[in-house]
């Protein structure tokens, strides 16, 4: 049994088989579905969890609870890793009392059929459990249009759906100050590009109705209880959802051959030489494009290259800039781009393509086309490129 502060109670499960998230993202160190269960004079339910969880999940509850019933279930978000386990949770308390907004409600009958035992709340409606009185704060687009966050008042505790959350399983530790974070903090950078990223002005503007609100622990439904490090975690969603990045180069290329590759090597080592010590650089065939994307909303600035295949840009390459230009990624971004070909060039001209009609990022240096090898007119306009780079981000300094 799992208590997180004054009857509140963590019930959530560990997967650690899962290769993919939303089987797109991958999960080296598994990931957790978060719920937690108040105990007062009425018993709640903060959410639920994957439904393949539900029997580990159901004993965690009754390890808690025994055989008392549960009055409410609260659903901040709809996505299926969380209201999963909604029908079997109803089987197994036919009287529970589903508390969500309007949006969810539709979104509740649409993926499981149900419609009855509801209880609609609004932006600002409040549910007393006895002492522990509940306060429902709609936080649209983060990042579904029902989510809300639920802030306990008399505990200062928000359960906060997906905000806030992170990769990673819980490996015995729930709450920060009982785990070592390290492994947390670059995971929680890649949970918000990959699949808050694009929304960013919802992040903001569910960041200001929660400010100035005292908040002792954040129980969000993926990744440790927020307790110690509260103040860092909401900086990282502030700077995230804002688009602030350090100063850095993400440096990415596809290659077949090697040729390519090279040209990357010289733009990497001219920005270097110029003064820039945050690099790093991708290979896209190698690397799956969640780290990649982790980085780029990490540092200002891109530089991609590929060759030329079949009369258009390598394959891997096109799929990095749909991902990129899927996020939407506002505020300062710079890029530069470069590309070979052996006897008809398409690369460079596609590249240039996305970043006119979707990234509309900062165009810096002058893109390299190489024929065939580097030679020393190429090396030299490589080099140009990797130092142009490098000035244009130390003009911010
Ligand atoms: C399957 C395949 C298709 C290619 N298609 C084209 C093409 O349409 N036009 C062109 O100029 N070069 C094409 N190339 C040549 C490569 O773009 C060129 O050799 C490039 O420099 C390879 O870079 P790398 O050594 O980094 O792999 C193709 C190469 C391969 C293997």
């Amino acid at each position: 049994m799992i208590e997180i502060k004054d009857n509140i109670y963590y019930v959530g499960v560990n997967d650690r088989n899962k290769e993919l998230f939303e089987g797109l993202w991958p999960l080296p160190n598994g990931v957790s579905y978060n719920s937690y269960l108040i105990v007062d004079e009425k018993v709640c339910l903060v959410d639920t969890v994957e439904v393949d969880f539900f029997m580990p999940y159901i004993k965690n509850i009754k390890e808690v609870i025994g055989n008392r019933k549960i009055d409410y279930l609260v659903i901040n978000h709809m996505e299926p890793d969380h209201s999963g386990a909604i029908e079997l949770i109803r089987k197994y308390y036919p009287e529970i009392k589903i508390v969500a907004n309007k949006k969810t409600f539709g979104m509740i009958e649409g993926f499981y059929g149900i419609t009855t035992n509801e209880v609609e709340v609004k932006n600002g409606s409040k549910l007393s459990l006895g002492r522990h009185e509940l306060n429902f704060v709609l936080t649209p687009m983060v990042h579904w249009p029902e989510t809300m966050v639920t802030l306990d008042t008399t505990s200062n505790v928000l359960f906060s759906g997906d905000a806030f959350g992170c990769f990673g399983a819980l490996n015995g530790g729930i709450i920060d100050s009982d785990i070592n974070c390290d492994t947390f903090w670059l995971e929680m950078v890649r949970y918000y590009s990959n699949i808050v990223g694009k929304y960013g002005v919802p992040v903001q503007n569910a960041l200001k109705k929660l400010e100035g609100v005292q908040l002792d622990y954040i129980c969000s439904t993926h990744g440790p209880v927020w307790h110690e490090h509260i103040s860092k975690v909401i900086d990282i969603y502030d700077r995230l959802s804002r688009y602030e990045t350090e100063e850095g180069i993400v440096i990415c290329y596809g290659t077949m051959y090697g040729n390519t590759e090279r040209m990357a090597e010289v733009i990497a080592r001219a920005a270097s030489q110029a003064g820039i010590k945050n690099i790093v650089m991708y290979n896209v065939s190698k690397t799956h494009h969640s780290y990649i994307l982790r980085d780029i909303f990490r540092y200002r600035a891109l530089i991609v290259g590929a060759p030329t295949y079949n009369a258009g840009l390598y394959h891997e390459m096109e799929v990095l800039l749909s991902e990129i230009a899927g996020k939407d990624i506002k505020n300062r971004h710079y890029i530069g781009w470069f590309g070979s070909y052996a006897w008809a060039g398409k690369a460079v001209e596609r590249i240039h393509h996305w970043n006119e009609t979707k990234l509309k990022f900062e165009a810096v240096g002058t893109p390299v086309e190489m024929k065939q090898s580097l030679k020393e007119d190429s090396y030299a306009q490589c080099e140009a490129l990797g130092r142009a780079m490098a000035e244009r981000l130390k003009q911010d300094r």
